[in-house]
């Protein structure tokens, strides 16, 4: 039996360098944000820059905000992405409208409604959930009480941390929770957008040893 460490995700990458440099580390994938409010959105030109260089074995994923089924359609006939990531309030219809893998991301409440979640996002390949803050649809550089998690029985789908996490923190969520994987952004940055090679080779040794 091979032993499974914790899968990890950077995302907001904007540049080809971060994102070569966290292949370089190891990670499974990294995140391209299509939503043109955040300061770490890319073009499909950018995108296409910070994908080229990319080995085999490292997943892209695109981050959409409540898109117009357009948008998505764009991205995803352009860009060779392997995964959507839904971060707004899609229905699960949206969502697999599109034929292609998508994670769906969720706000943390104290009380969340598995049963619920689990008909309208039954066929997500993973559920990201992220710190709830009123306004701030993602990327809020804040934690969540992680003791809101759902345990295996509450859910099937492999759920990945996210919110706040940093070189500082993510050992401890990885022992605390057991959760598949972790996904982080601003606690790898030197400003936004832009990712420090010192803090995600920081991050990814509490991770790979
Ligand atoms: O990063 C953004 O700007 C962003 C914007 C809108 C939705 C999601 C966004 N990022 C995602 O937010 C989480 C947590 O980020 P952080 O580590 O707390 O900075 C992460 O999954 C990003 O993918």
């Amino acid at each position: 039996m091979v032993n499974q460490r914790t899968r990890v995700k950077f995302c907001g990458i904007t540049r080809a360098e971060d994102a070569l440099f966290a292949a370089k580390l190891g990670v499974d994938a990294i995140g391209l944000v299509f939503y043109s409010p955040s300061p770490r959105a890319v073009t499909i030109d950018q995108a296409k820059k910070v994908m080229a260089g990319l080995p085999a074995f490292v997943t892209t994923t695109a981050l959409f905000v409540n898109p117009d089924a357009n948008d998505v359609e764009d991205v995803i006939t352009q860009l060779p992405v392997d995964l959507l990531q839904f971060h707004g309030e899609e229905s699960g219809d949206f969502c697999r409208q599109f034929n292609r893998p998508y994670i769906k991301a969720l706000a943390m409440h104290q009380q969340m409604d598995w049963d619920a979640l689990n008909s309208e996002y039954d066929d997500a390949r993973g559920w990201l959930l992220d710190t709830y803050k009123p306004g701030v649809p993602g990327g809020t550089g804040e934690t969540f009480n992680w003791d809101w998690l759902p345990d295996s029985k509450q859910v099937s789908q492999p759920i990945i941390l996210a919110g706040g996490l940093d070189a500082g923190n993510v050992k401890k969520a990885c022992q605390q929770t057991g959760v598949y994987g972790v996904d982080v952004s601003g606690g790898i940055e030197v400003s936004k957008g832009v990712k420090s090679a010192e803090k995600m080779q920081q991050f990814i040794k509490q991770i790979i040893v």
